[in-house]
C-alpha cells in the first residue's frame, strides 16, 4: 500500500509503531483517515492542572478498524473527543481525511461532524419521538441535506433492520437500537466512525452482532472505525489495538486475540500501579 512504518518512541520508553507516510500522495491528502500530531489536552491550570493527553501522535489509514484501550483515567474519552472534533486540544494538530480541524470555526466543525463523521455511543443516543427511519436520516436533516429515504432503507437493510423503519426506538431491543445507531452512523458514508464503548450496554450475544456490523462496515463497506472499549473481546474484532497510558500511546498490538489483548492491558496496568511488597 506504499505505507512506510517508523517506530516512534513514546515518553515512557515503549516504542509505538506509527504509519509515517504514503508515497505519491500530496501533503493536503496524506491518505490517512485520522491524524493527530503532538496533541496535548490539559484540564485546569497551575498546580491542579491535569495532562489528559500528553503528546499524542497517531495516523490511521482509511479502511482500518482500530480499538483504543487503557486504564481508567488514561485519556481515552479525551482522545476520542479531540480526534472527533468534539473538544479542542490545548496544542497540536488533528486532521480528518486530510482536513485540518484544529482552529476551525465552531459552525464549520459542526457541519464537518454531521456530514463527514459518524458516532456510535454506549447509550445509543436515539431520539425516542422519531421513527427508526427518521433517526437514521437525522444527520442528513441536521446538515440541511435532502433526506434520502432510499439511502435510509439501504443502511437499515445493511444492519438487518429492513422492516423496522416505522417503529420507534422504544419498541426495539437494546441490540436493535444499537443497530439503528450504526445505520445512522453509516448513512452519510462518513470518513470516520467514532464508537465509544458501543457494546458497553449489551449482553455478550448482542455485542457480538454489533461488533460484526462494525467489522463489516470496515471490511465490506470500506469505512474507518475508531472504537474506545474496556473489553478485550470487543477490541479483538479490530485490526489493531492502541493502548493509552497516562495520556500517551504506550503500546500497540495488531491482530491480537482477546487473551493477548487482556494480557497486554494487565501489563500496562501493573506498570502503572506497582504491587506493594513485590521485589523489583
Ligand atoms: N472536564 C475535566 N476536567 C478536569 N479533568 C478532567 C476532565 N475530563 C477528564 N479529566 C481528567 O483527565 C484524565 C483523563 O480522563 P478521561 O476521561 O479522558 O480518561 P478515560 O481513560 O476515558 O477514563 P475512564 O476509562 O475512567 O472513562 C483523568 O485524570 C480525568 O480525571
Amino acid at each position: 500500500m506504499g505505507l512506510r512504518r517508523s517506530r516512534r518512541r513514546a515518553s515512557d520508553g515503549v516504542e509505538v509503531p506509527v504509519e509515517s507516510g504514503v508515497s505519491g500522495v500530496s501533503a493536503e491528502d496524506s491518505g490517512f483517515a485520522v491524524e493527530l500530531r503532538g496533541v496535548r489536552r490539559q484540564y485546569g491550570r497551575g498546580g491542579g492542572a491535569v495532562q489528559a493527553l500528553a503528546g499524542v501522535d497517531l495516523a490511521l489509514v482509511r479502511g482500518s478498524f482500530t480499538a483504543v484501550m487503557g486504564p481508567s483515567g488514561s485519556g481515552k474519552s479525551t482522545f476520542l473527543q479531540c480526534a472527533a472534533g468534539l473538544d479542542r486540544p490545548s496544542s497540536g494538530s488533528v486532521r480528518l481525511a486530510g482536513t485540518e480541524i484544529t482552529g476551525m470555526r465552531e459552525n464549520a466543525l459542526t457541519e464537518l461532524r454531521r456530514s463527514r463523521l459518524g458516532f456510535v455511543f454506549q447509550a445509543f443516543n436515539l431520539l425516542p419521538s422519531l421513527t427508526v427511519e427518521q433517526n437514521v436520516l437525522l444527520p442528513m436533516r441536521l446538515a440541511g441535506r435532502r433526506q434520502d429515504r432510499r439511502r435510509a432503507g439501504e443502511v437499515l437493510a445493511q444492519v438487518g433492520l429492513a422492516d423496522m423503519g416505522r417503529r420507534r426506538p422504544g419498541e426495539l431491543s437494546g441490540g436493535q437500537q444499537q443497530r439503528v445507531a450504526i445505520a445512522r452512523a453509516l448513512v452519510t458514508s462518513p470518513d470516520v466512525i467514532f464508537a465509544d464503548e458501543p457494546t458497553g450496554a449489551l449482553d455478550t450475544g448482542t455485542a457480538v452482532e454489533v461488533l460484526g456490523l462494525l467489522r463489516h462496515a470496515v471490511s465490506g463497506l470500506g469505512a474507518t472505525v475508531v472504537m474506545v472499549t474496556h473489553d478485550p473481546v470487543a477490541a479483538a474484532w479490530a485490526d489493531g489495538v492502541l493502548f493509552l497510558a497516562e495520556g500517551v500511546f504506550a503500546d500497540r498490538l495488531d491482530g491480537g486475540t482477546a487473551e493477548e489483548i487482556a494480557a497486554r492491558m494487565a501489563m500496562l496496568t501493573a506498570r502503572r500501579v506497582p504491587v506493594a511488597g513485590v521485589a523489583a
